[in-house]
């Protein structure tokens, strides 16, 4: 395939980032296709949450830029990079434990219309019927309707992961950005919830996914880029890189190995 068949969304150009004298991130160039679930693996301290900083906005790169759409998504803050179409679930999840589910998944459609979160969220809470049907419809994707009118600090932990993953649906982004969506949860959590990633993964959105269960990425992954020292030592499908004796090497001794993947 040439460079002009592919469809790059995403285009993480040349990008490197230091913390004073250490350098998380070295020289890394990443393309991720439109429609694709590309998923970055690596042993702990790799740098791959630095990068997904760097790509929400979270963190300057020192060095290069992120282009999505086009667009130079560099020195842009994280929620006019939200706006533009990224949204992020976080590896603890973010979000506001005094409302209930359905609330909590209303709030972000209001933050996308209107631009940033309104004053008084309780009372545009109150009218807002199409958005509730939208929250309800997508609560039952992530199988949470039944606890939609549950306050959200009393979820599981699985469940929080799943109502912030709906926090993220109802935005309709082009890009999803999973920071290890399965930490923490059971096998049948982690189970159902790649399902329903394969499901979104059907309806075209494009998926940037960080995770240590192997399982789990080899089940949704189409590219694997690997990380270990801030530099990506791999990139290719899942048979490429599965074979591959420097991904090996770099997680040998680890907790990770990549032999445990069936
Ligand atoms: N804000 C920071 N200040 C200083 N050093 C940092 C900061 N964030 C990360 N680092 C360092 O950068 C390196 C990469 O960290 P990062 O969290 O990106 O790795 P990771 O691959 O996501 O690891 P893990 O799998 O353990 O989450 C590590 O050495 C880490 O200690």
């Amino acid at each position: 395939m040439t460079q002009a068949d592919k469809n790059v969304v995403l285009h993480v150009a040349d990008v490197s980032k230091s913390f004073g004298g250490l350098q998380a991130l070295s020289d890394i160039d990443l393309e991720v296709e439109e429609g694709k679930t590309h998923a970055i693996i690596g042993p702990n301290g790799a740098g791959k949450s630095t990068l997904l900083n760097v790509i929400v906005g979270r963190l300057a790169p020192s060095r290069g830029a992120v282009v999505f759409d086009g667009k130079v998504l560099t020195g842009k803050k994280p929620y006019q990079i939200n706006q533009l179409g990224v949204a992020r679930v976080f590896q603890t999840p973010e979000i506001f434990p005094d409302l209930s589910v359905l609330q909590n998944v209303m709030v972000p459609a209001f933050a996308k219309r209107d631009g940033a979160f309104r004053v008084n969220i309780a009372r545009a809470l109150d009218f807002e019927d199409g958005i509730e049907a939208e929250a309800e419809e997508i609560l039952r994707d992530v199988d949470l309707f039944e606890r939609r009118h549950s306050h959200a600090g009393a979820l599981s932990r699985g469940d929080k992961r799943r109502m912030e993953l709906a926090m993220c649906l109802i935005q309709h982004p082009r890009l999803l950005l999973l920071d290890e969506p399965t930490a923490g949860m059971s096998r049948h959590d982690t189970n159902t919830t790649i399902e329903l990633l394969k499901k979104i993964k059907a309806r075209g959105m494009t998926k940037v996914i960080i995770e240590h269960d192997m399982h789990v990425v080899f089940s949704l992954a189409d590219r694997i880029s690997v990380l270990s020292g801030g530099r990506i030592i791999a990139e290719g499908t899942p048979d490429e890189v599965r074979g591959s004796e420097k991904v090996q090497e770099a997680y040998l001794g680890g907790a990770h190995r990549l032999e445990a993947v069936e």
